[in-house]
């Protein structure tokens, strides 16, 4: 049996209820088979894939708050430290009533391969809660924040790990976790990214993600013969990933029809409207409902259906999963020419597959949507010099970071023949700085 054999068989044994983690595991190992088949022996005899495949550690809690009726309430929060070998762990906090372990173990393995492609020295980590902040006051989101932080200051700080965003965590929750930290750890430090620019918040970071997305599929489509300008363009979700790309596209000159929320989705032929957008998700945090109902070119539907669209460009920005075989089958007959995932792995193994096989451009979200964390790490070394850079350096640095994403991942894909294989060539990619890196440190 083959290494990568033997090593899936093994995690599939020890993590047989974490679907999600032995997605994303299955995905990385068989798409790096032609890189450990080369090194096979000096992989395998250092354990180099178990190592790979196992958190450094990982810690769960209680998080214990009142609400505003004086009831207690009682969340689980998490946080996985992946792999240090590069840099200090990096990755978001998700608050989402779906959150558990397997989700997060999922999410801080991607988190390894992207950031090790950004080309900045970040590891792999992710964290988060089954809270969920849909429907609180502020001052439920203060409380549930200050008591997940009292327990998880004990284990980050700005040389060792640094949390973020992610869903549900956005500019509020960071601030009042930022506060806790302070307070308790008497530091005024990095410990964050995605803070508040009056707190060391860095300038383009809330766009980062969006923006990283439309930079990569632009120079995806360049390389291939093709332009932004002009195309139409599917996105799913609303949040913040989902905003800025639309207003990225937009701003390339590409028209984005279609964006969804949790329980909805919205198809507007005249383009979306991304300040009505913006105030309907950002400022009152609510339904698309509000958006169709203010926009007349705006229809509602209930459930999913973004796929249906005809459009050029696919961008799923919402979650893992959302893009299924059938919605892959349904882009391919209506002509889609590019898909970039702008969430973590929003595609299903199969409808990547299905998606490849048709030809269709296909760029990984540990790929298309590093430009969020590249851009923490552009904020970390801020913090660190103690100076902010405006929004014009920032956001030239992204551009630059995402176009170079694209062309090391189109390298690596070349290198092992794969031409044109986007999710082999980032994970190759990525886990080639990791390996040497691992290697190079002993064994740890
Ligand atoms: N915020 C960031 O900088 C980064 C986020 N991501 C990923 O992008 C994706 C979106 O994250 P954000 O925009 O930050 O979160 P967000 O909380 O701002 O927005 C999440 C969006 O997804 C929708 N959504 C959540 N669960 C859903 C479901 N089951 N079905 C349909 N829609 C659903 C929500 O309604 C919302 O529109 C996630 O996969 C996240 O891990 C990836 C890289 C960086
Ligand atoms: O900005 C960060 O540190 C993390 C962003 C994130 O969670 C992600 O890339 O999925």
């Amino acid at each position: 049996m083959s290494y990568v054999d033997e090593v899936l068989e093994r995690v599939r044994e020890k993590n047989a209820s974490e679907p999600e983690f032995l997605q994303a595991v299955t995905e990385v190992l068989n798409s790096l088979r032609p890189v450990i088949d080369a090194n096979e022996e000096v992989y395998r005899r250092e354990a180099l894939l178990e190592r790979l495949c196992e958190p450094d550690r990982q810690f769960k809690f209680r998080v214990p708050w009142v609400d505003d009726k004086g009831q207690v309430q009682v969340n689980t929060g998490y946080r996985v430290q992946f792999n240090n070998s590069i840099g200090p762990y990096k990755g978001g906090l998700r608050l989402h009533p779906s959150v558990n372990i397997g989700i997060i173990k999922f999410l801080g393995f991607e988190q390894i391969f992207k950031n090790s492609l950004t080309g900045l020295p970040i590891g792999g980590g992710k964290g988060g809660s089954d809270f969920d902040p849909k429907g609180k006051s502020d001052r439920e989101v203060m409380a549930f924040c200050q008591s997940f932080m009292t327990e998880l200051c004990k284990y980050i700080g700005a040389d060792t790990d640094v949390p973020a965003g992610d869903i549900g965590t956005g500019a509020r929750e960071i601030g009042y976790m930022f506060g806790q930290y302070k307070k308790i750890r008497g530091l005024y430090e990095g410990v964050l990214t995605g803070k508040g620019l009056s707190y060391g918040g860095s300038l383009a970071r809330t766009e980062a993600t969006g923006y990283g997305l439309l930079y990569l599929t632009e120079e995806m489509l360049k390389c291939n013969g093709h332009d932004i300008k002009g195309k139409t363009v599917c996105v799913s979700g609303s949040g913040n990933v989902a905003i800025y790309a639309t207003q990225k596209a937009q701003q390339l000159g590409a028209k984005v029809v279609t964006v969804s929320d949790s329980t909805g989705w919205v198809y507007d032929p005249e383009g979306i409207d991304v300040a009505l957008l913006k105030e309907v998700k950002e400022v009152k945090r609510a339904r698309l409902t509000e958006y169709a109902a203010a926009r007349p070119s705006a229809e509602y539907h209930e459930g999913r259906g973004v796929w249906s669209i005809k459009c050029d460009v696919a961008l799923p920005c919402a979650t893992q999963n959302e893009l299924l075989l059938d919605d892959a089958k349904q882009l391919v007959a209506n002509g889609c020419i590019a898909v970039a995932e702008g969430a973590n792995m929003p595609t299903t193994l199969e409808a990547t597959e299905y998606l490849q096989k048709n030809n269709v451009l296909f760029a990984p979200g540990k790929a298309a949507n590093a430009g969020g964390v590249a851009t923490s790490a552009l904020e970390m070394s801020q913090n660190s010099e103690r100076l902010s850079w405006t929004f014009e350096e920032v956001d030239a640095k992204l551009q630059n970071i995402m176009v170079n994403i694209f062309h090391n991942l189109d390298d690596a894909a070349k290198r092992y023949n794969m031409e044109g294989d986007y999710v082999a060539g980032a994970n190759i990619a990525g886990f080639e700085k990791v390996a040497d890196a691992m290697l190079a440190q002993g064994v740890c």
